[in-house]
């Protein structure tokens, strides 16, 4: 395995146990694994914008981002979520490298098709892959949080599931969600293989729902853009980066190829 791109949810990420962190160097040392993170902050940002007494709404799991939203997104994700996740990985003697899709214009963008319905979110339209293969090279874990720039220079909100999986397409690499959840679940028990046409049985009878429609159309985008695995794992679980990476039967792994249920 070469890259592997860490998507870490909002929902976990401060409670990441500091084994997930040490986990990033074994996997660089001993498994020759370029991690790449990309983190969210969802209930971060929502927070920071009760308190300033912003409304904030969300369709289709995504955040109407208005200028003034699209500002406390920034300030959240790229400052503090960001800079946090930086900080326990150099406790754990892991060489983070924080960024934003902003920054080296790592994730370019365009306005998303219904722009009257989302505000400033955006979709993107390319990764910089040399700059993370730079920071790679010098053994830097890129740290990113997603906001991204278009080319006249408009930043705008991603999704975090979505610029994980446009960067897992670009590098053609693995893509693992770690979530607050053990995987997809179906009647409180964990489904462990899903394929697309469950995944999309399971959310028109909402078995998945909120937060969870985002990331398992991100998973279905990656693998058709040639993502080799996708799963959903549980960031609680200790070494369950270590236990994807060895291919043992964690979480939800989704895939393309038809699986038969009985
Ligand atoms: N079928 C399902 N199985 C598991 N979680 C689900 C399902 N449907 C909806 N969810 C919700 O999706 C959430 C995970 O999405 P989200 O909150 O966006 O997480 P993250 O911040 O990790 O990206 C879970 O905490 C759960 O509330
Ligand atoms: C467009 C959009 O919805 N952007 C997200 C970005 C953060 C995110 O995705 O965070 P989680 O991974 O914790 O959900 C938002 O504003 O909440």
């Amino acid at each position: 395995m070469s890259y592997l791109v860490i998507k870490c949810g909002g929902s976990i990420v401060e409670e990441l146990p500091s084994s997930f962190f040490s986990d990033l160097k074994k996997l660089q040392q001993i498994k020759q694994v370029k991690p790449i993170i990309v983190h969210g902050g969802g209930p971060m940002i929502t927070s920071q914008l009760k308190l300033m007494n912003v409304k904030t709404t969300f369709v289709n799991g995504l955040r109407v981002t208005t200028k003034e939203v699209l500002d406390v997104v920034e300030m959240v994700l790229s400052g503090s979520v960001n800079k946090q996740i930086v900080r326990r990985m150099l406790d754990q003697g892991v060489k983070g490298m924080g960024m934003s899709g902003v920054d080296g214009q790592l994730l370019q963008a365009v306005p998303i098709k219904e722009t009257d319905k989302y505000g400033y979110v955006g979709q993107i339209k390319s990764v910089n892959v040399k700059l993370l293969e730079s920071l790679a090279d010098q053994d830097y874990i890129p740290v990113i949080s997603p906001i991204a720039i278009s080319e006249d220079h408009q930043h705008y909100n991603i999704n975090a599931d979505v610029a994980a999986a446009a960067i897992a397409a670009s590098l053609q690499a693995p893509l693992c969600f770690i979530s607050d959840i053990p995987g997809v679940l179906v009647n409180d028990k964990v489904l462990h293989f899903a394929d697309q046409k469950k995944i999309e049985q399971l959310i028109q009878n909402q078995t998945i729902n909120g937060g969870m429609i985002p990331k398992v159309k991100a998973a279905l985008s990656a693998l058709n853009a040639g993502a080799p695995e996708v799963s959903i794992v549980n960031g609680m679980d200790h070494h369950a980066l270590v236990d994807f990476v060895q291919g043992k039967r964690i979480g939800t792994r989704i895939q393309l190829r038809e699986i038969s249920y009985v």
